[in-house]
């Protein structure tokens, strides 16, 4: 689960295909999901004495309902008798992300849990029940993540041929995920956000990569590959399932992996252990860092990921307050009537950037690209010699000089950045004054319908990424030069070698993070 989503970005666009700009299509919600087609399919599946050709006649049962505990205690057995040691959990409904291993015993902190055998495990390298598929997938050098996508289907579609159907049966039919919301649903839900841009690239990967593979792949193999099993609807389930489960297992070299039983074990923000592989025991485990008590839900971390990350890859939005890693992005943009709108451009082009650019601010601070890239935003012509290091320092490459100081235009740079703050929380106000106060309980979504769901959804990150703006631009004002001045002589004054600008004795200056800390943790006055 964790870093799962930046990693599709790389496999699918860089390796496997270049950047899609295709139509978005309306991707429907579960309601339109063909769930029960009739597929006939060729196929040779291997068993371990014979490979024989059979054909599928069945309906497809992809997945179950998000809660079904029945689905979960079919594949708890299967998984004793396939080689999971007893465990010291059991699935069970929880309070937080309806279905969860919860303890049966007294769990210490330290303790290693799970150990889940490789041979229980899915990755790339995992046998296709049906070899063929398997063979012109990997002939064509199909990267990781659609290899994986095309491999769930392909397991599903074979129901109980496939060694993996307790597990399939197990999976949720619709994960939540940004990859369901349709796209009117972003537009309404998600205006303000940016989020919403960070879906709609999601999906158009998506698309992408499944039109590739149908060009490139299917199209050529109709009969392993028939478009009734592999079209679109299959891939966003089985990217949505990926996104929402798929795990890097650093101790092998950082291969991605579904992990049956692990993939049980729900989010918290607050936890800090994770999956790995342990050589010792030759299994998937993780540590735990707290105690658990009987019947108390046992939780890993999914990443340092922000609300919007979450909602994007896995359809939740923790409580608001309680993500310490939470971030929200804040677009800046160089303004079309800029005397030097062509040399930034260009300059910006130069070093891998666009017109505008997203920066992440978290709740203790923000990124030095983001003052470079308001320095080049706010520089008059006479400084356009300097324009190349600013937009060098404003991307992302990291042997680049990144503290800049430019005293003259200081005053403007921080202006134009509380201005963007000031134009995006304004769109926050708007969507979060017509959606009126909403306080459902959207830990279980079956008592909502789904317009109020998603809505709810929205209403908890806007909440959640209007507040780190809010507390940003609070914080900008507070270091802005006209503010400084008139600073309480009781304030201990630091020198911050990075941005040079005066701060206040809570706020330290954070180097190996490439960011400005506030190590207060007060929230300024509401808006
Ligand atoms: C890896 S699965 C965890 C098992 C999942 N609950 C199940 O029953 O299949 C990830 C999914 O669990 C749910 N989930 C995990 N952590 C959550 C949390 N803190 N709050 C709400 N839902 C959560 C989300 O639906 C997410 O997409």
């Amino acid at each position: 689960m964790a870093e799962a989503s930046g990693i599709l970005q790389t496999s699918l666009i860089s390796n496997f295909h270049p950047f899609h700009k295709t139509h978005l299509p309306q991707l429907h919600p579960v309601l339109s999901f063909r769930r029960n087609p009739t597929i006939p399919i060729q196929c040779s599946v291997s068993t371990s004495e014979t490979t024989k050709t059979t054909t599928t006649q069945n309906a497809i049962p992809w997945g179950c309902d998000i809660d079904s505990l029945e689905n979960a205690s079919a594949l708890q057995k299967w998984l004793s008798q396939s080689g999971l040691p007893p465990q010291k959990m059991a699935i069970e409904r929880v309070d937080v992300g309806e279905r969860g291993l919860v303890a049966l015993k007294n769990i210490r902190k330290g303790e290693k849990l799970l150990f889940v055998p490789p041979s229980l495990v899915i990755s790339a390298d995992s046998e296709w029940s049906c070899e063929e598929a398997g063979e012109v997938m990997k002939k064509n050098s199909v990267p990781d993540w659609p290899l994986l996508a095309t491999y769930l289907i392909s397991e599903a579609s074979l129901m109980e041929s496939s060694r993996w159907s307790n597990y399939i049966s197990a999976l949720p039919r619709q994960p939540y995920s940004l990859l369901y919301w349709t796209r009117d649903e972003l537009d309404r839900y998600l205006e303000a956000s940016q989020i919403r841009e960070r879906a709609i690239e999601r999906v158009t990967n998506v698309i992408g990569t499944y039109k590739d593979l149908r060009l490139r792949i299917f199209s050529k193999y109709p009969h392993l590959f028939p478009e009734e099993v592999y079209n679109l609807e299959t891939f966003s389930w089985s990217f949505g399932i990926l996104f929402s489960r798929l795990v890097r297992l650093p101790s092998m070299d950082g291969k991605f992996a579904l992990v049956p039983w692990a993939d049980m074990l729900n989010h918290n923000c607050e936890v800090e252990t994770f999956l790995d592989y342990d050589k010792s025991s030759q299994g998937v485990l993780f540590t735990t860092d707290r105690p658990y008590q009987p019947g108390e839900q046992v939780f890993i971390s999914y990443g340092k990921k922000s609300n919007g990350e979450l909602l994007l890859s896995y359809g939740f939005v923790p409580k608001e307050g309680t993500n310490p890693s939470d971030s929200v992005e804040l677009s800046l943009s160089l303004s079309k009537s800029d005397k030097c709108y062509k040399q930034k451009l260009a300059a910006l082009r130069k070093h891998g950037l666009q017109v505008s650019q997203r920066y992440p601010i978290r709740i203790t601070g923000w990124p030095l690209e983001l003052m470079a890239y308001a320095y080049l935003a706010v520089s008059p012509p006479s400084m356009s010699s300097q324009f190349d290091e600013m937009a060098a320092a404003a991307s992302n490459k990291t042997d680049i000089k990144k503290d800049l100081r430019y005293p003259e235009i200081e005053e403007e740079a921080l202006q134009f950045i509380l201005d963007s703050c000031e134009s995006s929380i304004s769109k926050y106000n708007k969507f979060l004054q017509q959606s009126g106060t909403l306080d459902l309980d959207v830990t279980s979504p079956k008592q909502l319908n789904r317009r109020l769901f998603l809505k709810q959804l929205a209403v908890d990150l806007c909440t959640s990424e209007r507040r780190i703006l809010f507390r940003t631009q609070y914080s900008f004002k507070f270091f802005s030069r006209r503010t400084l001045v008139e600073l309480p002589s009781t304030l201990q004054i630091v020198f911050s070698r990075r941005l040079q600008i005066l701060l206040p004795k809570n706020v330290k200056n954070k180097d190996s993070q490439n960011e400005l800390t506030l190590c207060n943790s007060e929230t300024p006055k509401a808006h």
